[in-house]
């Protein structure tokens, strides 16, 4: 959907992207992460053009993104940032629907378009007559991802959109983009500075350093086989067994045939490594692990978790 080829930018005689060949496909969630000043959200920002590429081509849907319009090309993708630049004198109604605005939608379709949304991102429907500075800042930006999304742009371009949230707020909302990117299939790429976000959301993960990208692949590609000691130290050695527990679920570690009725069922895509804290909560060695129906599917047990962990 996306192609880079032998792409560079230069600032001041430097390169902050450095002939880099990236291949964004659609309906992935590629995420940009890498040392800082890498040119992650250069790379970014050349997508919809709020920068322009000095050398090289990107092509946008098998066309060079110069041939668009820019402001044509900036509606066809959603752009969600940190601190997201909500417009504080509007609604979020308003907020929401500034795309199907400058579209001239006709306002019924507006204000089904911001329901839709509000139900989406988990926001109560009567927020949308109060203010930002009225919301958390996760309510906030849930907004900006909902105000990103408004015009159902076919890519949708994340800058550190969770930056600024607590972890606990980050966790949900970057289990909310899973949700919404399995529901709505959309293209998304995201630039993060948080190894475990880029873990937990990627399809395919982009890591930069110095403007250049020193490996791409699935996230479990880039842990178990690193192209270099750049990337492995990048993924920090110590770290590597959790990181990998992350990456695996409870349902394809459980064991089959067994079964325990005293213990609450964890689903079957529990990540092995918030199964690592319930076995820790609920002071056990087996949990119960059921499909996504609810129905027994197998036991997980500590022991086999750990038995993992030595495997990485
Ligand atoms: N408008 C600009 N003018 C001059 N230099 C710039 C500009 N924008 C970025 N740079 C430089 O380009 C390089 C890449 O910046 P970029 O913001 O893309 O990196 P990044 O990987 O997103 O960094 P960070 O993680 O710190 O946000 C940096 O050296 C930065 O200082």
């Amino acid at each position: 959907m996306i192609q880079f080829n032998q792409v560079s930018k230069f600032f001041a005689d430097k390169a902050a992207v450095d002939e880099i060949n990236l291949h964004i496909a659609e309906g992935a969630f590629t995420v940009l992460i890498g040392t800082s000043g890498s040119g992650k959200s250069t790379t970014l920002k050349m997508i919809n053009r709020l920068i322009e590429h000095d050398a090289g081509s990107i092509q946008f849907a098998g066309k060079e993104i110069r041939s668009f319009d820019a402001q044509a090309l900036r509606r066809r993708m959603g752009y969600a940032i940190q601190s997201i630049g909500l417009f504080p004198h509007w609604t979020v109604e308003k907020n929401i629907a500034t795309v199907p605005g400058l579209l001239k939608w006709p306002s019924a379709r507006r204000r089904a378009r911001v329901s839709e949304l509000l139900a989406l991102l988990n926001l109560d429907d009567e927020l949308r007559h109060r203010y930002p500075h009225q919301l958390s800042g996760g309510q906030q930006q849930r907004v900006g991802v909902a105000r990103a999304l408004a015009a159902d742009p076919e890519v949708l371009l994340m800058d550190e959109p969770f930056g600024a949230l607590d972890p606990v707020t980050r966790g949900t909302l970057q289990q909310e983009m899973i949700r919404i990117h399995r529901l709505l299939g959309r293209t998304i790429v995201l630039v993060t500075h948080d190894i475990d976000e880029a873990l937990t959301l990627a399809d395919n993960i982009v890591l930069m350093d110095n403007g250049r990208i020193v490996q791409q692949g699935k996230p479990l590609e880039l842990l178990a086989r690193p192209a270099n000691e750049f990337v492995r130290d990048f993924f920090g050695r110590g770290e590597l067994g959790v990181r990998l527990l992350a990456l695996g679920q409870a349902g394809a570690a459980a064991r089959r045939g067994e079964w325990l009725e005293e213990s609450a069922p964890i689903s079957a895509d529990t990540s092995l490594r918030e199964a690592l804290s319930l076995f820790i909560t609920r002071q056990t060695d087996k949990l119960p692990v059921a499909d996504t129906q609810g129905a027994p599917l197998g036991v997980l047990h500590f022991d086999d978790l750990l038995r993992q962990r030595e495997g990485a």
